[in-house]
């Protein structure tokens, strides 16, 4: 049996090895004449600044200024990546050819780490296994069954703050982190709809769920040290089957990822076990959909038992924390802007009187549905605060990606697309296309809703699931929780705006988009406190 030193020096040479053919081949790349930044660091090369950026976009935003909609950064040991935020580019990478552009696959191993073998994580045949049982769940007329009980959830947020506004000494205004409370309402909301599972996060905030998403991005994913950004970099050299052996390595940020896949599958469990016998025919709740998937024979329909418990805890990280963080900004950009709030107010008020005249008691999807300003008022926040800022792929051929801006390269040559080889990693920068001023107008770093009042938008390329954003993604990884996530965002906001006045704490803290795994916002004088949104909320009138 050869000894672990001996081990380890045959992993130690393998790597080795690995390391030189890739840089040889990196030499030979077609994107070297692509402009970029100058590396910072021969180990790290620019990977410092983008992970330490002080706000989201900070580096995108000034590359995109000096080298157009795609530049090229370098990463560590080394290596090359190109950045695309151009319309043209995206649609092709995501859409046209997204088939040929998988996910990283070192990313997609942390991903894997915390959420398991579900959607997120799976690729390939298992990927479109997974995602052709699961689409029942998130078609429209699903989603629509649920609202109702958002509206509840809602209502049961709105009564806790009305609670808190009337206990005490007769204040008219209280302050409250809006992120805590939206956090646990969506938390609340995801388990009831996905898996008709009661968590009460609204009630307590001490349960086993809550206690464990207490800044969870923050402390999994903000400003990782260099040593840790050299010891992932080193992930694109191990093949991907040797990677599963990295799972145990010691590191604290993994191993909170480890800890919440390993609650979310226990709770998951007990949830299947009692599910098990009960399960109706037909039932298109997640939790229904999941077990009768697992009791398949069909192997083109079947998930085994890990992958369900795993899809659970997918469902719950990828469709909790998004809506919350969003809901928080967009709640920010109300209290920023009073005219917008009051403007949204008389719409909601409008409808409401509208249902009242028809019979009605509360607004359902299609009063949602048809109210513009509202409406805007979601999609500018998404554009503003895609809370998923960037996500990485890699080609899996040589390839050409047209661009809808041409670039200048370092040739001086005018590109209008650049030719890439196999294997070229990629990082699609959403917070940048969202703001490409082509797209979106001179004003394109400014808040302002009415921009989606307007219809240019169906002259442009059309990029992403929804409003022409990056925010949801496209193509076949697009995001499949994208109505639900409207809908949940549509049926919450309308009950706090229509009931409460929004306003900036009197000494307004600077908040910052920090740079986590997702767009947290954080005190920038005390990062330390996770994710704060203080508001001031009062009875609306
Ligand atoms: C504002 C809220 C949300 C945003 C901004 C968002 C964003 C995204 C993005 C950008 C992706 C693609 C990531 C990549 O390709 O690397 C994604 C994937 C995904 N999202 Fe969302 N999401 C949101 C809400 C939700 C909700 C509510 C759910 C579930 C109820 C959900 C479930 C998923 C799943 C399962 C995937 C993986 C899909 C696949 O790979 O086929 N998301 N999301």
């Amino acid at each position: 049996m050869p000894s672990l030193s001996a081990l380890a020096l045959a992993f130690g040479i393998f790597l080795t090895a690995a390391f030189i053919s890739r840089r040889v081949k990196e030499k030979r790349r077609f994107i070297k004449d692509v402009r970029g930044p100058p590396s910072s660091s021969w180990l790290l090369g620019n990977e410092l600044e983008i992970r330490h950026q002080s706000d989201v976009g900070d580096v995108d935003f000034q590359w995109m200024r000096e080298y157009g909609t795609v530049w090229r950064t370098q990463t560590s040991y080394g290596g090359d990546n190109l950045y695309i935020a151009d319309p043209k580019a995206l649609q092709y990478v995501l859409q046209t050819s997204g088939y040929h552009y998988p996910k990283n696959i070192a990313e997609n191993f942390m991903n894997k780490m915390m959420m398991g073998r579900g959607l997120v994580s799976a690729i390939g045949d298992a990927h479109r296994r997974q995602k052709k049982v699961m689409n029942p769940v998130f078609s429209s007329a699903q989603l629509r069954s649920f609202v109702p009980s958002f509206r509840q959830t809602a209502a049961k947020l709105s009564h806790k703050w009305t609670e808190l506004l009337q206990a005490g000494d007769g204040t008219t205004e209280v302050e409250l982190n809006v992120s805590s409370w939206l956090s646990r309402t969506t938390l609340d909301i995801i388990c009831n709809a996905a898996f008709n599972h009661h968590v009460g996060a609204l009630d307590n905030e001490e349960n086993e769920l809550t206690k464990i998403f207490d800044n969870f991005f923050t402390k999994s994913s903000l400003y990782p040290p260099a040593r840790d950004l050299l010891y992932k970099g080193l992930w694109k050299y191990v093949p991907a089957n040797l990677l599963d052996l990295l799972e145990y390595m010691p590191t604290r940020q993994d191993a909170l990822r480890r800890k919440f896949l390993k609650l979310a599958k226990r709770i998951a469990k007990e949830l299947v076990d009692e599910k098990m016998c009960t399960v109706e025919k037909g039932s298109k709740d997640a939790l229904s959909v999941l077990v009768r998937s697992n009791q398949s024979e069909d192997p083109k329909a079947q998930m085994d038992e890990d992958e369900m418990l795993s899809q659970m805890a997918t469902l719950i990280l990828a469709g909790h924390e998004t809506t919350a963080s969003t809901m928080s900004w967009l709640l920010y950009e109300l209290a920023r802007h009073p005219e917008d709030q009051q403007t949204m107010r008389e719409e909601i008020a409008a409808f409401r009187r509208t249902i009242q005249a028809r019979g009605g008691n509360d607004f359902g999807t299609s009063d949602f549905e048809a109210m513009p300003f509202t409406n805007a008022v979601i999609k500018e926040t998404l554009r503003l605060y895609p809370i998923a800022h960037n996500f990485n792929r890699y080609a899996d051929r040589d390839d050409v990606i047209p661009l809808a801006q041409p670039v200048v390269l370092k040739t001086g040559k005018v590109a209008s697309e650049i030719h890439i080889n196999k294997g070229q990693a990629i990082t699609v920068s959403v917070v940048g296309y969202n703001r490409v001023p082509s797209v979106w107008g001179d004003d394109a770093h400014e808040w302002n809703p009415r921009r989606f009042l307007d219809t240019k938008e169906a002259r442009q390329t059309s990029v992403g699931v929804y409003a022409n954003l990056a925010t949801f993604s496209a193509g076949i990884r697009a995001c499949i929780g994208w109505r639900f996530a409207v809908f949940e965002m549509q049926a919450v906001i309308v009950e706090l705006v229509e009931k409460f006045e929004l306003k900036l704490p009197v000494v307004a803290l600077d908040i910052q988009r920090a740079p986590a795994q997702s767009l947290v916002p954080l005190d920038r004088a005390r990062p330390q406190d996770g994710a704060q949104m203080p508001l001031r909320v009062s009875l609306a009138h």
